[in-house]
C-alpha cells in the first residue's frame, strides 16, 4: 500500500520558462506538504536532471521556447531507463490535451491552475506511480528469492547451474578451462547438536563469507543445501590453477571460528571436476565432483580429490 507519507516524499520536477508559475507551483506543492520539490526553467536540462535524481513526478509545461515540452518528452523516453515516463503536463491550449497523451503524457493539468484540481491530479499520479515502483521493487525481490539461499545469501542450484553453464560455453570458446569444486563440511551435525541450531547458521554464514572472500569475484559460490556448497571457478588458465584454489579454501574453512564466545573448529572435504577432462555438460561435472568429494570423505576427510578420468566413450554409450 502506498501511504500519505510515501506520496508527500516523493520527489517533483517543475518545468516552466516562466519564473511566476515555478513560484506558484512550488508553493503550492510546498504548502500541500511535498517535502522534494525541484524546478528548472531550462528545458534543454530536464533528461540530465531526471537521469540524477530519478523524479517521481515532472510537472511539464507544454510552450516554451527553444525547446517545447512535446521535444522534452521525446528526449525523456530516451534516457528514461526503467521505461515509466512520469510526465503531467501544464498547457493552456484546450487542443494540445490529446496530442500530449498520445504523445507520453500520463496527465494533464490546464491553465489557468484550479488549485484543487492540480493537487488532486498530482496526488493521484504519485500513487500510481509509487505503485509501479512497488511492484518492481516486489518483482525484483521474488526474482533474487527464486535464485539465492536465503540463510546465506549466496546463489542457489538453480543460479549456479546458470553459471556453470555460462562458464563452461566461455571455457568452451576460449579453449581454456573451468572447475567446480563441491565442497562438504567435516561433522557440521556436531555443531548443532551440541552449540544448537543458531550457532549451525552462524557457523554456514561465516564458512559462506570465507569462500566468497578466498575466490576471485567472476568466481561463483553457492549453497546448494545443508552444509553443502559448490564453486564455480571460471576462467582457468591452467588446470593447477582449480588445486591451488581448492588448497586456499580448505586452509580459509580450517581456521577458527568464534561463535557465541567459543572457538569452534571445523574443517571441509571437496570433489573436483575439471572441464573438459571430467564432462563437458554441467550435469556430469557434478556428478564428478560429487563423487570425488565422495572419495575424499571416504579417506579421512579435510581433503580433496580431483576426479578420476571421464569416459566419453562409456558416456556416449550408456
Ligand atoms: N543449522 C543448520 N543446520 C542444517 C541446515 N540444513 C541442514 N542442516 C543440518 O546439517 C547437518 C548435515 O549433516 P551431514 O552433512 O549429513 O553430516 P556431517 O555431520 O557434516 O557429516 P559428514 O558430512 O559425514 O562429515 C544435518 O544435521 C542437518 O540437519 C541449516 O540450514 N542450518
Amino acid at each position: 500500500m502506498i501511504s500519505a507519507a510515501d506520496i508527500l516524499a516523493a520527489s517533483i520536477l517543475i518545468v516552466d520558462d516562466k519564473e511566476a508559475n515555478v513560484l506558484l507551483l512550488e508553493q503550492m506543492l510546498r504548502e500541500a506538504g511535498y517535502s522534494r520539490v525541484a524546478s528548472t526553467m531550462d528545458p534543454h536540462s530536464v533528461c540530465a536532471l531526471h537521469r540524477d535524481h530519478h523524479y517521481d513526478l515532472i510537472l511539464l509545461d507544454l510552450q516554451m521556447p527553444g525547446m517545447d515540452g512535446f521535444q522534452v518528452m521525446e528526449n525523456l523516453k530516451e534516457c528514461e531507463i526503467d521505461g515509466y515516463v512520469p510526465v503531467l503536463v501544464i498547457t493552456a491550449q484546450p487542443g494540445h490535451k490529446l496530442r500530449a497523451l498520445t504523445s507520453g503524457a500520463r496527465d494533464f493539468i490546464a491553465k489557468p491552475f484550479d488549485l484543487i484540481e492540480v493537487k488532486t491530479r498530482i496526488h493521484n499520479m504519485l500513487e500510481v506511480r509509487l505503485l509501479y515502483k512497488q511492484l518492481e521493487d516486489y518483482s525484483r525481490a521474488l526474482e533474487s528469492l527464486a535464485l539465492h539461499d536465503p540463510l546465506t545469501g549466496l546463489p542457489n542450484r538453480r543460479l549456479l547451474m546458470d553459471r556453470l553453464s555460462l562458464a563452461i560455453a566461455h571455457a568452451h570458446r576460449n579453449q581454456s578451462t573451468m572447475a567446480v569444486m563441491y565442497l562438504d563440511l567435516d561433522g557440521f551435525k556436531l555443531i548443532n547438536d551440541t552449540l544448537g541450531h543458531d550457532a549451525g547458521d552462524t557457523l554456514l554464514q561465516m564458512v559462506a563469507d570465507r569462500l566468497v572472500a578466498a575466490v576471485r569475484q567472476e568466481d561463483t559460490v553457492s549453497r546448494l543445501g545443508g552444509d553443502e556448497f559448490v564453486i564455480g571457478l571460471s576462467e582457468l588458465s591452467h588446470a593447477d590453477d582449480a588445486v591451488n584454489m581448492v588448497l586456499k579454501v580448505i586452509q580459509a574453512l580450517a581456521q577458527p571460528y568464534n561463535i557465541q564466545g567459543r572457538n569452534v573448529s571445523m574443517t571441509a572435504s571437496v570433489g573436483i571436476g575439471i572441464y573438459p577432462t571430467h564432462g563437458v555438460e554441467v550435469e556430469t561435472l557434478m556428478k564428478s565432483a560429487d563423487t570425488a568429494l565422495y572419495e575424499a570423505k571416504r579417506t579421512g576427510k579435510n581433503t580433496y580429490r580431483i576426479a578420476a578420468h571421464f569416459d566419453r566413450v562409456a558416456m556416449a554409450g550408456s
